[in-house]
């Protein structure tokens, strides 16, 4: 290549650069001051470089003015240590099978390993990062609830729904410049312990911290009409169309689409499921005009 053409070709990629950094002064402005729940997913986590690359998103987040706040899963993690430990591991409608000795083993890895090496991993960047559960100053109360299998509801053991969140202690770190991340097990009104799906946990403190958007993290592009033909893949819904299909959905999509309804018809503008393969979709889905993956509005 010529030297002037090599100049032109620099000047072009130098370009490109400088309109993806001005596409994004309109999403900066919208969104600055707001709080946006991350929900983080075992399956987009067990890679180091992807879990390297949300880290530094979230702190991106942070240095705009956006409050993000990082709910997050393990399911891949915890049956891994509940199978060292010679324990079973079953689903149900798409949810563990928990018993009480399995309930701490989630404890123990949501809380004590799960959440303290994404906090690590956000810390590099700074002292933003705060490791907490529904536990700690009554974030989340757990109601128990059933498996639907075949239509029938089916005892699961410990598992619950979020009854009730008292996002104060969220909110509390979210004033002080930290980013909170958030292991979803819980105490139910007697003081149990329930393991609550993180999907479920996200959009349930989406609605309670009036978050201007919930975004699901997955290992696929978004949600397929027809799964998993790649052409089906629907990038916007409305709650009321959403409400249609959710009966239809497989276990995997069920509590992400499930948990992007509750929180927009709890009064969140906008809740996405994009795809946490793609190393900073999440930007692009805050940031760009084409926005990314599933989006659900009311
Ligand atoms: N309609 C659908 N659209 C997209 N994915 C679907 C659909 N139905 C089932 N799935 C499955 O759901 C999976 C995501 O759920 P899951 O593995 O539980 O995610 P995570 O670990 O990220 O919480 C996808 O990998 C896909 O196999
Ligand atoms: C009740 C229930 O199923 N709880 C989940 C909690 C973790 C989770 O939700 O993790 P992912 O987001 O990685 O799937 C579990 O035990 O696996």
């Amino acid at each position: 290549m010529s030297d002037n053409g090599k100049r032109a070709r620099d000047l072009g990629i130098a370009l490109g650069k400088a309109s993806t950094l001005i596409e994004a002064l309109p999403w900066l402005q919208r969104f600055a001051g707001s709080i946006v729940v991350v929900k983080y997913g075992g399956n987009a986590m067990v890679d180091a470089e992807l879990q390297r690359s949300f880290a530094a998103d979230m702190v991106f987040l942070r240095t705009v003015g956006i409050h993000p706040v990082v709910v997050h899963g393990g399911g891949p993690q915890i049956s891994s240590m509940l199978k060292r430990l010679g324990m079973q591991s079953e689903f149900r409608g798409g949810l563990r099978v928990t018993t009480a000795e399995a309930a701490d083993v989630v404890r123990m890895v949501l809380v004590g390993q799960v959440g303290r090496e994404l906090v690590g991993l956000i810390n590099e960047h700074g002292p933003y990062a705060v490791g907490m559960s529904g536990e700690d100053a009554r974030l989340f109360t757990a109601v128990r609830r059933h498996a639907i299998v075949d239509g029938e509801p089916v005892d699961i053991g410990q598992v619950g729904d979020v009854g009730y969140v008292n996002p104060d202690a969220v909110t509390d770190l979210i004033a002080a410049g930290r980013i909170p991340v958030i292991a979803t097990v819980a105490p139910d009104a007697d003081g149990v312990l329930h393991n609550v799906n993180a999907d479920t946990a996200a959009g349930a403190l989406a609605v309670a911290l009036k978050a201007r958007k919930l975004i699901v993290l997955t290992d696929v592009e978004g949600l397929y009409a027809n799964y998993p033909d790649p052409a089906s893949l629907i990038s916007r819904l409305t709650a009321a169309e959403l409400e249609k299909i959710l009966p239809t959905l497989d276990a995997g999509m069920a509590p992400k689409m499930e948990a992007c309804h509750r929180a927009v018809a709890g009064g969140v503008p906008a809740a996405h499921v994009v795809d946490g393969r793609v190393p900073h979709s999440i930007l692009l889905e805050i940031f760009t005009s084409e926005g990314f993956g599933t989006m659900v509005t009311p």
